[in-house]
């Protein structure tokens, strides 16, 4: 049975390689999405990759996937410091969800050291570059239940 996972970036994620690339690297967003869903494949996981700009969208498209997927790998991008809404979707729609940070967000303004996520994720990844989207779905194919109405 293919596990299902849902792929979120928050805001200005759609910006990602595009500028400072000191900061976040040079690979696009698309190109993350693309690498995160072949290398999904290899490991019989689907992905479905979504970004928005917008909290209430992130919020609709968490409570949609309710009963829909395996999993939830999130970069709320600035919402990680600001949104009770969308932590409250997370825990109301009970998806494992795994926080990923482009950035190492400890070695940054205080202000990006708290997370409304953290505490409640199976797993936070930080500083890895794109590369904590590769070792978060790895992590999600090992770690993330097969959610039954998702046979
Ligand atoms: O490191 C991350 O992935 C992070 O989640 C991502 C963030 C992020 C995401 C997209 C853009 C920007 S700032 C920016 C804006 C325009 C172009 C390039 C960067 C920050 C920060 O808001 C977070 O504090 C950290």
């Amino acid at each position: 049975m293919a596990q299902k996972i849902l792929l979120i970036n928050g805001p200005n994620l759609n910006l990602l390689g595009t500028r400072e690339p000191q900061i976040y690297g040079s690979t696009t967003l698309n190109d993350v999405v693309k690498q995160a869903k072949i290398q999904a494949a290899e490991l019989s996981i689907q992905v479905e990759a979504f970004q928005s700009n917008h909290e209430g969208a992130i919020v609709d498209k968490i409570q949609a996937a309710r009963g829909e997927v395996d999993g939830i790998i999130i970069n709320p991008g600035a919402f990680t410091h600001t949104s009770v809404a969308i932590r409250d979707a997370l825990l109301g729609v009970g998806i494992p969800f795994v926080e990923i940070h482009v950035s190492n967000v400890h070695a940054r303004e205080q202000w990006r050291r708290h997370s409304y996520l953290s505490d409640k994720a199976q797993a936070v990844i930080c500083g890895l570059g794109v590369f904590g989207y590769t070792a978060a779905i790895e992590f999600a194919a090992k770690h993330m239940k097969v959610n039954a109405g998702t046979s």
